[in-house]
């Protein structure tokens, strides 16, 4: 089976080209003020613009109110939203019936009882996601694309229903190491293929997607 990936934070033509051409399944767009990774909604049409329909183009989002999220889908023809702050299961809901789209909920991961917010979100969100919790120590952490893995161990033997991706410090040298711990069949990263927070790196996603292309799964 081929693993999926997304390449996500993107906010530049000649990443979005390099996702695209080596094989991204989702790209990812980065709407919340404090993130180097920030882009408006009219950069993000015109980032979108050319992506392929078969590619699908993924708008995150961290406690949006309805404004943010009406700005952006009236300029940005999106096919996901992804909700990475403290959403509650009601308010995934709330956007996924007022919006019409899939919501992709991240599930920050620090501990087996992390876990337990799986059974709140399966079946409300169309996909979770799991990435690392910001550690409190982390001086200018945001609410996720710190750049952080997790133990992939906890996610081995969890009952997750819905589909889901593995998010987190994922790398071209340790893709294969998490996918093959964590069972994951769609990966996402971000930091991992960059220069520096907000500057992608289009030979590092390169490498990423070869290294994602390489595993036997
Ligand atoms: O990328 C950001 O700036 C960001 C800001 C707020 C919430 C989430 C964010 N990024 C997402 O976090 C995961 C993991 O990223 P990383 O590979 O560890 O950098 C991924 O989905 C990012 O898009």
């Amino acid at each position: 089976m081929t693993i999926q990936a997304k390449i996500c934070g993107l906010s530049d033509v000649t990443a979005v080209e390099a996702a695209v051409l080596n094989g991204a399944a989702f790209v990812g767009f980065v709407f919340y003020g404090p993130s180097p990774r920030n882009i408006t909604p009219d950069e993000a049409a015109l980032l979108t613009a050319k992506v392929p329909s078969h590619v699908k183009k993924v708008g995150l989002f961290v406690d949006p109110d309805e404004k943010l999220i009406r700005d952006v889908l009236t300029t940005v023809s999106l096919d996901w939203i992804q909700l990475h702050g403290s959403e509650s299961p009601e308010r995934v809901r709330e956007i996924r019936d007022t919006y019409s789209l899939p919501v992709i909920k991240a599930i920050k991961i620090d501990s087996a009882a992390s876990l337990d917010e799986i059974a709140r979100y399966d079946g409300v969100a169309d996909m979770l996601l799991f990435d690392a919790k910001e550690p409190k120590s982390m001086k200018n952490a945001l609410p996720g694309g710190n750049g952080l893995a997790f133990d992939w161990d906890l996610l081995a033997n969890a009952t997750i229903s819905s589909p889901w991706m593995l998010a987190g410090g994922l790398t071209a040298e340790n893709i294969a190491e998490a996918v093959r711990i964590s069972g994951a069949k769609i990966v996402d990263t971000s930091s991992g293929v960059e220069f520096e927070p907000g500057r992608k790196n289009p030979a590092a996603i390169e490498a990423f997607m070869a290294a994602v292309a390489a595993i036997d799964a």
